[in-house]
């Protein structure tokens, strides 16, 4: 019999992977009438019948499994509908049911289910499910790194000149943002780097990251529930987490560097045009 008084969170982690491959199997059998496509913010700002229905699987899963009550929960579809999206001291759920929207509409093959657990603002565990690919990635705080029940671990490039570093280019298409999103890639290109990727989903990115695929990813305008879960799994990997200009790792923040090393992190964050984003769960001003 487990003593849940020693370690309160294995069942809650062991269920999460369960849940977080349930949802992966709804969204590869979604049909033609689920993508149908809806927008949020803007009009590159895609949801789905599917992003909805499997959060709310997932969070349903989660409720009839730790009572209702019990866990407070951040989602992202649940937040476009006008949920609060504050992290408290309570045992939290972080979740992005369908990460990479635009490539599950486009039928691109990256779409991950990304699930993270937080007890008084620390992440206890994060989950990411790439369900196209079938690679369920996990982490424990403190307890390692694995991808289908194989350990990961960063890579041990130290050589700026031979990384490969992964951002996205995100919703927002203001010409000031999109010229800073350029130029830093341009800048960071001609370092130079052996090359810049991008999967469409800021989970899978940072999956690749703890796996040594590649050596750094990072972004301005990602929000808690994209990064979440990705964060455990590369800090069990041996990956670090910065903010963009150099500053602590701050998941409501909006921006995130994550990499194999401080040296690749610090060379990358020399060369990123900062600019801010709202934070999550900041007020949005009035129009
Ligand atoms: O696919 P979602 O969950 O919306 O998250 C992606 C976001 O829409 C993009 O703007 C970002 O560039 C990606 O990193 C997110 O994964
Ligand atoms: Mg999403």
């Amino acid at each position: 019999m487990e003593n849940h008084s020693e370690d309160p969170w294995q069942r809650a982690y062991d269920f999460a992977v369960e849940v977080a491959r349930k949802a992966g199997e709804e969204i590869r059998k979604a049909g033609e009438s689920e993508i149908k496509v809806m927008t949020k913010s803007c009009i590159v700002d895609l949801v789905t019948k599917t992003d909805e229905r499997v959060e709310k699987i997932i969070i349903g899963s989660l409720k009839e499994k730790f009572g209702e009550g019990t866990h407070c929960f951040i989602g992202e579809e649940s937040v476009a509908k006008g949920e609060p999206c504050i992290l408290t001291d309570k045992p939290t759920w972080i979740i992005d049911p369908v990460d990479g929207t635009t490539n599950f509409v486009h039928r691109f093959p990256f779409v991950a289910v990304s699930i993270a657990f937080a007890v008084n603002k620390q992440l206890e565990f994060g989950v990411v499910y790439s369900c196209l690919e079938d690679k369920m990635y996990k982490a424990r705080r403190g307890r390692g790194a694995f991808c289908n029940d194989e350990p990961i671990q960063v890579s041990d490039v130290k050589d700026i000149h031979k990384s490969i570093i992964m951002s996205e280019y995100g919703i927002d298409r203001s010409p000031d943002k999109v010229n800073k999103i350029f130029t830093t890639m341009q800048k960071i290109l001609c370092i130079p780097v052996h090359g810049l990727r991008g999967s469409g989903t800021a989970a899978t990115n940072m999956c690749l990251v703890a796996t040594g695929a590649v050596e750094a990813f990072f972004e301005i305008g990602i929000h808690c529930w994209d990064i979440a879960a990705g964060a455990v799994i590369v800090q069990e990997a041996g990956g670090i987490l910065l903010d963009v200009d150099g500053g602590p790792f701050d998941l409501m923040s909006r921006r995130m560097v994550c990499a194999n090393n401080y040296i690749i992190a610090k060379r990358i964050i020399k060369e990123i045009d900062v600019f801010t984003a709202r934070r999550d769960g900041a007020p949005i001003p009035k129009q």
